[in-house]
């Protein structure tokens, strides 16, 4: 008989956001009310079937973390994106979860349909599931001076990856693990889960989901999370 399967979110919460900019990391600035970080958090949550989020979070920002709920732990990040999430999915495994679903603290907009379908996607297939968006855009290639050399970069079949990003927790940590959290080719829990082999689904996500990365993205997240 196979085990029943227990999802944990892991939210990567331990970087500096430097391309934001702003004098504390992002996840932590105040949006419609409440901070980046617990939007997302409660995001996650919206789904019945996480029944825990465990928080990556670095030692210093601890102080700024008033979110004390049953369902939530912090755990210790790292010096990557990859080391924060490792450190989430090992918690997770050791209490007994099956699946993680990884989602950057900086997206606070994501729908509750959008995580329903990546949770359908990846639950019963070791390969797993990825929200993405197709790109939307003409590609350009330039030189470092930003003129243009070509725009023959074909779209076909071509995502920008986006979280919650959801896989069996003992092969993405293995994944990770054999990768290494400091390879610059680790992008996301994909990236990992390529490199041992798997191919993971990608589910179609929504521009409300976007990553807050720059100052600008602040207005436009702060629309989509208007009620
Ligand atoms: N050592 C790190 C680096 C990043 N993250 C988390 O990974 C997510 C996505 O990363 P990104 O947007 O690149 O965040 P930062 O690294 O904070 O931003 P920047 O690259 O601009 O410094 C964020 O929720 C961030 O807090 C993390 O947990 N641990
Ligand atoms: C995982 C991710 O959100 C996918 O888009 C992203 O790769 C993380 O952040 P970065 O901007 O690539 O550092």
């Amino acid at each position: 008989m196979s085990e029943p399967v227990r999802i944990a979110a892991v939210i990567p919460a331990a970087g500096y956001g430097k391309r934001m900019q702003s004098s504390v990391p992002k996840q932590f600035l105040t949006v419609q009310g409440r901070s980046i970080l617990q939007h997302s958090v409660d995001a996650v949550l919206q789904n019945e079937a996480v029944e825990h989020v465990f928080i990556a979070v670095s030692e210093n920002a601890q102080h700024q973390l008033p979110l004390s709920r049953p369902k939530v732990s912090f755990v210790a990040g790292g010096d990557t994106r990859a080391e924060s999430v490792l450190s989430g999915v090992l918690h997770a495994i050791t209490q007994q979860y099956t699946h993680v679903l990884v989602h950057d603290a900086a997206r606070p907009g994501l729908p509750a349909e959008v995580l329903a379908a990546v949770i359908k996607a990846g639950i019963h297939d070791d390969n797993g599931a990825i929200v993405a968006v197709p790109v939307r855009d003409s590609l350009k290639r330039s030189e470092p001076d930003q003129l243009i050399i070509s725009t023959n970069v074909a779209r076909d079949n071509l995502w920008q990856a986006q979280t919650p990003q959801l896989f069996s927790a003992s092969l993405l940590a293995d994944a990770i693990s054999e990768m290494g959290t400091d390879n610059p080719a680790l992008t996301d829990e994909a990236s990992a889960m390529e490199f041992i082999g798997y191919h993971p689904k990608l589910v179609m996500g929504s521009l409300k989901n976007l990553k807050i990365t720059h100052p600008e993205d602040l207005e436009l997240i702060t629309a989509f999370l208007k009620v």
